[in-house]
């Protein structure tokens, strides 16, 4: 569709050493409807949203991507993990199943080179995604 070939070219053209808008969205700096704020990390829903639920959790940190971590984040990720399955349950997943996809770099469609894990759930998803 249009839109997927609009994340596609955002994807190709990202550079991922630029401030980004989550870094705003995480140091507060634009103001978003948060469903979780620790120390940590921030989740929020997703602008453009794939399933009837579809929302992001981040790190405080600007971590660019996935492969950028090391082993010094090991419990900041595994924290990024806990915090979506408690707003997985809080927007009522939990029972029905959901989804959580990291996108890492060009290949995989990265479009904000600030780590996220997307949550997707409320309808029954397709396998293999595309
Ligand atoms: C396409 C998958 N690859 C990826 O990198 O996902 C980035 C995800 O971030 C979402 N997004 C972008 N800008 C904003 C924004 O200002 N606000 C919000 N709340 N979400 C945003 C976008 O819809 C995409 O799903």
């Amino acid at each position: 569709s249009a839109k997927q070939s609009d994340e596609k070219t955002k994807a190709q053209t990202a550079k991922p050493t630029e401030d980004t808008i989550f870094g705003k969205i995480a140091r507060k700096e634009i103001k978003v409807d948060l469903l979780h704020d620790d120390d940590q990390c921030v989740a929020f829903h997703d602008v453009n949203k794939q399933a009837p639920s579809h929302f992001l959790v981040i790190p405080k940190e600007p971590i660019p991507q996935l492969s950028a971590c090391t082993s010094s984040h090991e419990k900041l990720l595994g924290h990024l993990l806990i915090v979506a399955t408690q707003v997985a349950k809080k927007q009522g997943l939990s029972d029905d199943g959901y989804r959580l996809v990291i996108n890492n770099g060009r290949n995989a469609c990265q479009s904000v080179y600030h780590l996220h894990i997307h949550v997707l759930g409320g309808r029954q998803l397709d396998w293999p995604p595309g």
